[in-house]
């Protein structure tokens, strides 16, 4: 039943361009994530209970696509949050545990690990060897270099007794530069409703941190309605419409092919009508450098505002953590082309190096909202500059 997911032949330039996209696989933990189970052992799709949006706006995927999507091990369940009536959107229920562990495969984490043992003298040795563990980890020149200059200038200062004091100095440092960009995202209550439009290149994550957003909003007791937004891939359909059935929430979709803004005003129509507080539309993956594409990004934000002038209340760009300095040009194009307002940055737990984020912090200042450290839904953290530092850098020198 899983073959449905074999990820289809490339239909854009996009995906011609991602590398092993055409023959991928979803893997159990994939599905497992993007549609997180309540009802554990289940596996069959139920009728869909909810009033359907408007019919023009209905193309519903067929039910045995459906239940293939849904034939997958249920994963651990979100620990339930608390339900939230006030406006800021919850913390991560799991707090800050789990980051190190999450993190501690992470190029950053890797270089930092025995650096001060092996280098526990303060002098130029230990200022290069951190200069180099910070490039090599993603951080980017300009922000190594602005990061190492302070430090040298207080070491000859005398600033530091010893290494520990230049540790907790570049502690401080980095802190001080994700602290401004460490805003979680706030659900105006007041936008009826709060439209936010997630979008990305291919395969960072866009599509399987929406399932994790909504289920998230629903713990939280917001009424959801979804978008499915990339039509290019059916998969991503198939997978928002599947969520969308076991937790009753509505999903607007057109099926594959469809036009992306039309499928958004169609949500947006809908979403009104039903006085839904959160609306969520995906968007197909696109490379930042198809001009055409990335137009179209534009066009979907004019139709939503046809609606309502203030939509998108929030632009968040979904960034693959693994992706290094490019997702700085990613990013500089995304928000030329539409605005950016906040950045979900994923994957940060497997062979990612960490530093990217710094770099994003230090060049654009767009609030990283939330963090990707695993594949589960629980995974998806607020972001929290504080867990994210401390889980890059050693515990204590010897480490
Ligand atoms: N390890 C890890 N994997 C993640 C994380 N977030 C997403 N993934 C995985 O990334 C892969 C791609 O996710 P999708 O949601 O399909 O990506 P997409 O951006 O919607 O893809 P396109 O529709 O092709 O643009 C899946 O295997 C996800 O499980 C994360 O934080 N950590």
């Amino acid at each position: 039943m899983l073959s449905f997911f074999r990820r289809k032949k490339p239909q854009t330039p996009a995906d011609a361009a991602k590398p092993g996209s055409a023959q991928e696989h979803y893997s159990v933990e994939e599905l497992a994530a993007a549609f997180p189970n309540t009802d554990e052992g289940e596996t069959v799709a139920e009728p869909v209970t909810e009033p359907a949006p408007p019919a023009s706006a209905m193309e519903p995927v067929p039910a045995e696509i459906i239940a293939a999507a849904l034939e997958v091990e249920p994963t651990a369940t979100v620990a339930a949050a608390e339900p939230v009536e006030t406006t800021p959107a919850a913390p991560a229920p799991a707090g800050k545990p789990g980051w190190r562990e999450r993190l501690r495969g992470s190029g950053f984490a890797r270089s930092f690990s025995g650096l001060f043992s092996r280098h526990p003298r303060l002098d130029d040795d230990l200022l290069d060897e951190i200069e180099t563990a910070l490039i090599t980890a993603d951080v980017g020149v300009t922000a190594t270099s602005q990061l190492i200059e302070d430090l040298r200038r207080r070491m000859k200062a005398r600033e530091f007794a010893d290494a520990n004091a230049l540790l907790a100095a570049l502690r401080g440092d980095l802190l001080a530069m994700l602290a401004p960009v460490a805003q979680p995202l706030q659900i105006d209550t007041q936008a009826k409703p709060f439209v936010l439009l997630t979008v990305g290149v291919n395969g960072v994550g866009k599509t399987t941190t929406i399932g994790k957003l909504a289920k998230r909003f629903k713990d939280e007791n917001r009424p959801l309605m979804l978008a499915a937004g990339d039509t290019f891939r059916a998969a991503a359909v198939a997978q928002l419409q599947a969520w969308g059935d076991r937790n009753g929430v509505p999903v607007v979709a057109q099926g594959q092919n469809a036009d992306a803004a039309s499928v958004a005003f169609d949500a947006l129509q809908a979403a009104k009508a039903r006085g839904t507080q959160v609306l969520i539309a995906d968007t197909a993956g696109r490379l930042h450098t198809q001009q055409g594409l990335m137009a179209e990004l534009g066009k979907i934000k004019r139709v939503l505002q046809k609606l309502d002038a203030s939509a998108p209340h929030e632009v968040l760009m979904v960034i693959d953590g693994t992706t290094g300095q490019n997702a700085l040009s990613q990013l500089r194009q995304f928000h030329a082309a539409v605005g950016v307002t906040g950045l979900v940055v994923t994957k940060l737990d497997g062979t990612a190096k960490g530093g990217v984020v710094f770099a994003l912090a230090r060049e654009f200042g767009i609030p990283i909202r939330y963090a990707g450290i695993g594949e589960r839904p629980e995974d998806l953290r607020v972001f929290d500059a504080e867990a994210f530092v401390d889980a890059l850098l050693p515990e204590n020198l010897g480490a």
